[in-house]
């Protein structure tokens, strides 16, 4: 079992074990009072609306003998031992990496506006493609790809992000695909962990409550290039902020990737977006050949180019890579395919912003050649505002919508749908209906083969909440029973 000496703490920290005749070993670290016991060393870090310093006479309750404290507080305690550094996040990540485990091979991190979470998708599945074992942290869970959990942040705290870490190497993950937000960059949540490399996706207006204005968010964002341990870094040639992040990346081996750009190491030509996916000449720093990528939204081509362009200097067997492309899994409830012969394309995703239905249905629209149709409600306890936008968004952007329920909640649908409806025009192509299977299975049996049905709001969610029940409904579920029907 791992453990730490009261010796190995004090040299780490930079005292002469002489200091201290303290025999004590301890089993764990912890950086939650909470959580503290009389076996772990409590480190006390900088937070954002408190410090880990205020909780110190909780930790000394519940039996926890020694703290790691910064320098400069007047934090004096006769029933706790307490060792100043200037850096306890150093000190703490310096005690994990020594005596608590071992990191991944590779850590690829990726940040920016969209995108993140399907581009770490994308790396985690073409590092298996290539035979590595891949995990990830991120919005669509944490763990080893094959066995996620669910994730309550976008990236955790330190130290449990540092434990996961480990695990994952202790159970034989090679790679780990990492979401880095502007948050955790910012507040040295990430810090310590070897990332190999880096990516930068895109940079648009998002999180100004936090970070104040562009500048500050940008800057946060930037930190990931600037970590010592980066070797290789990646940027979107196609977003204007790709050189002020390239900027921090001094010394590391960088590489652009765009949808058309010929500048960029990795691009594509003649890209056809199909009823199933899209087309293209894919160019890469060594050849070019045909792809067929099997996602929707030309987004997705940038996200894969953004997964090709990290994976690369990683895999010896860049074709193998490259063919992975044409295995890859959308992520489930984003641009999510029902997928059936002989019906139209059925499309499950999250999108239930009016900026997100108009991406969505903006981004379908290309793949179609037949209508649009869009099913879509609005959620009831939520933003009143946002109603009629999602209506507009989907009356501008789509050929024909069902309107419906999405999760009422204790609203009634009819003061939704009042909501929704408040700024429509009757000569405007659409129906109501509250019953969201019926909906769903009226949109389909409605359809031609060539029309593309988007079903938006609730993407992988398994219920419906009415009235504060929660009741087993599943969008694909649904969509299939349609389809059962369409096709026979
Ligand atoms: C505003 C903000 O970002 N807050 C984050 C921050 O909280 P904080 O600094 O206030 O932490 P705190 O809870 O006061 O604790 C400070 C220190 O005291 C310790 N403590 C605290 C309480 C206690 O009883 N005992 C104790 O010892 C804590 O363990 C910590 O070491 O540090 C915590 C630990 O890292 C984060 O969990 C927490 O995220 C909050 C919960 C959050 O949800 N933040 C959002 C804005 C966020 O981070 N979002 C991004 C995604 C953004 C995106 O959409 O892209 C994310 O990464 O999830």
């Amino acid at each position: 079992m791992a453990q730490l000496t009261h010796i190995q703490l004090l040299n780490l920290a930079g005292y002469s074990s002489g200091s201290s005749s303290h025999s004590a070993i301890y089993t764990h670290v912890e950086t939650d009072s909470r959580k503290a016991d009389p076996q772990c060393v409590f480190f006390a870090l900088p937070g954002v609306a408190t410090n880990g310093w205020d909780y110190l006479d909780s930790v000394i309750s519940l039996g926890c003998k020694v703290a790691v404290v910064p320098t400069g507080l007047c934090l004096k305690r006769d029933d706790i031992e307490l060792i100043s550094v200037d850096n306890p996040t150093e000190l703490l990540v310096a005690c994990l990496h020594s005596y608590f485990g071992h990191m991944p091979k590779h850590i690829v991190a990726v940040t920016g506006t969209n995108g993140k979470s399907s581009i770490c998708y994308y790396i985690a599945q073409l590092a298996q493609f290539i035979g590595l074992n891949s995990g990830l942290v991120g919005t669509f869970g944490i763990g080893p790809l094959n066995d996620l959990s669910e994730a309550k942040q976008t990236t955790p705290d330190i130290l449990s992000l540092h434990l996961t870490l480990m695990a994952m190497a202790g159970s034989g993950v090679g790679l780990v695909a990492f979401e880095a937000s502007s948050h955790a960059l910012d507040q040295g949540r990430v810090d310590g962990v070897p990332f190999q490399t880096a990516v930068f996706s895109n940079l648009s207006r998002d999180h100004l409550d936090y970070h104040g204005d562009m500048t500050a968010y940008a800057s946060a964002k930037r930190r990931l290039f600037a970590f010592k341990s980066v070797s290789n870094s990646v940027f979107c040639l196609d977003d204007s902020y790709a050189h002020f992040m390239a900027e921090a990346a001094e010394g590391s081996n960088c590489h652009y990737y765009s949808e058309q750009n010929s500048r960029a190491d990795f691009y594509v030509k003649n890209l056809i977006l199909e009823p199933t996916g899209c087309r293209f000449i894919l160019c890469h720093p060594e050849g070019e050949g045909v792809v067929f990528l099997p996602l929707l939204g030309r987004f997705n081509v940038q996200n894969a180019l953004a997964a090709l362009a990290s994976m690369w200097s990683i895999a010896d067997d860049k074709s193998a890579l490259v063919r992975g492309l044409s295995a890859l899994r959308g992520a489930p409830g984003r641009m999510d395919k029902v997928q059936e012969l002989n019906a139209p394309l059925i499309v499950v995703d999250f999108a239930h912003t009016s900026e997100a239905l108009k991406v969505a249905l903006q981004a379908l629209k290309e793949h179609c050649s037949g209508r649009l149709i869009c099913v879509f409600g609005c959620g009831g306890d939520r933003d009143r505002g946002k109603r009629p936008l999602m209506m507009a968004a989907a009356l501008q952007n789509a050929d024909y919508v069902w309107l419906t329920s999405d999760n009422p909640r204790t609203e009634s649908i009819e003061q939704i749908f009042l909501d929704a409806l408040a700024q429509t025009h009757d000569d405007e192509l659409f129906s109501v209906e509250p019953d969201r299977r019926v909906a769903i299975a009226n949109a389909i049996l409605s359809a031609t083969p060539n029309d593309v049905v988007l079903i938006a709001g609730k993407g992988h969610e398994s219920y419906q909440d009415i009235q504060g029940i929660k009741h087993h409904f599943d969008d694909k579920e649904e969509a299939l029973k349609a389809v059962k029907s369409y096709v026979n």
